[in-house]
């Protein structure tokens, strides 16, 4: 699919996308109890998660698990806890994803198909063994796999898991927590160590809720295009850091930004100031933020961006050269993705298998016009997102 947009003033009101996250943890938790959601969201992964669930209820022993890292590397640990022996593999985007955290689960046997230069453990293989009821875990690489052996550890009952510093995506952690409390589990993180006790859990009956992440291109798009957008449908901001800080991000480059009951209203403001903030809790902010940052004269930064690498894609490169394709200079050293705010000018890409960063085009082009081929790639998490910018006012057409 190529997608042509024209300049465009983004404005009006509109309903998040709902939570890939959210989602898939709900998904998931039906493997532990009972589970009714109001409606399954139509993306790609969550489509992915809902078939494993399946496929695992029919005694299956092989996996598909898409593009999706996060119910991958939370399945791994589960099948651990079931005690399964099952054949896994993913999509291109997902092979390429590392999971060297894996070493640490002592008890499982990953045996990789296609080994690789460097000896690592990657999709395809085959998951055996028993999950020990202690487990220590690094937590750099990705907390998905914490959120994992939460899940695995509420099917076994009780466990254990010291998560080494530094952690990251913190605010996850907390997510998938407040999932297994919320249907009377006992998840309780002090500092580094999570212990787990389920018992008789409750049946979940609820819908998912709106993603801050997701709902932060149409935050930007109306930002960087003189407009101001009501977006409905989210989770009041917790206490702990996670993906709705975009909130208060936004609110400190100058613009109205604040969220009552469950809607977030944006609006744009004559003060621009530049942001320099760290991503390492909040990834998937990266994206949208670079589309802010693009447009804010001076220079801003995104922090402890190192993992970016090992997304969908590798998002330090494909953020500086998306930017770049609109006119926008951006560099990266030590860490830090350092973005020169200006007039982006208009440009074209090909999505590099990566929504958000298609995405991320998308909201460039609102502002100064241009083109994305691939741009199918965005229902991997919001296959809503091209018809929910034409709602917007986008000047958008199928090429
Ligand atoms: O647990 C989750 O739902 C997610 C965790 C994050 O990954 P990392 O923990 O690997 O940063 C995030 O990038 C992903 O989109 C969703
Ligand atoms: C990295 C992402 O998802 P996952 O890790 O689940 O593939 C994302 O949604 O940006």
């Amino acid at each position: 699919m190529i997608i042509g947009i024209e300049r465009s003033r983004i404005e009006g009101e509109v309903k998040a996308p709902p939570s890939k996250s959210f989602a898939i943890r709900y998904v998931l938790l039906s493997l532990i109890t009972d589970v009714k959601l109001e409606s399954i969201p139509s993306s790609d992964d969550v489509t992915v998660a809902n078939k494993v669930v399946h496929d695992l209820k029919d005694g299956r022993d092989e996996l598909f698990l898409g593009g999706s890292a996060t119910t991958l590397r939370m399945v791994i640990p589960i099948l651990l806890a079931l005690g399964r022996k099952i054949k896994i593999d993913g999509d291109q985007t997902l092979r390429r994803r590392p999971l060297n955290s894996l070493r640490y689960l002592k008890g499982g046997k990953f045996t990789t198909l296609q080994p690789n230069a460097n000896g690592s453990i990657s999709l395809p293989m085959v998951v055996e063994g028993k999950l020990e009821q202690e487990t220590e875990i690094e937590g750099w690489e990705s907390s998905q796999y914490v959120s994992g052996l939460i899940y695995a550890y509420c099917i076994l009952g009780y466990g254990r898991i010291k998560v080494i510093p530094p952690v990251s995506s913190k605010g996850y952690i907390h997510m998938t927590a407040d999932v297994i409390n919320s249907v009377g589990g006992k998840v309780e993180i002090r500092d580094d160590v999570i212990e787990i006790k389920c018992s008789k859990l409750k049946k979940f009956h609820g819908s998912v809720p709106g993603d801050y992440a997701l709902a932060s291109f149409y935050a930007i798009g109306a930002l960087i295009t003189g407009g101001e957008i009501k977006i409905s449908s989210l989770y009041p901001p917790p206490s702990y850091f996670g993906d709705h800080e975009i909130v208060n991000m936004i609110k400190q480059t100058g613009a109205v930004s604040e969220v009552t009951g469950d809607t977030w209203f944006v609006k744009g403001s004559d003060v621009r100031r530049p942001l320099a903030v760290s991503i390492n809790d909040v990834p998937d902010l990266a994206p949208s933020l670079a589309g802010l940052m693009a447009t804010i004269p001076g220079e801003s930064k995104m922090l402890d961006s190192e993992r970016l690498r090992i997304k969908e894609s590798d998002r330090i490169n494909t953020i500086i050269s998306t930017l770049r394709s609109f006119g926008i200079d951006a560099h990266y050293s030590s860490g830090t993705i350092t973005i020169v705010g200006g007039e982006p000018k208009r440009g074209e890409i090909t999505c590099p298998n990566d929504h958000r960063i298609a995405m991320l085009a998308g909201d460039l082009a609102l502002r100064a016009g241009g083109i994305v081929k691939n741009a199918e790639c965005v229902s991997k998490s919001n296959p809503n997102y091209w018809k929910d910018l034409a709602s917007l006012g986008a000047k958008i057409r199928e090429i």
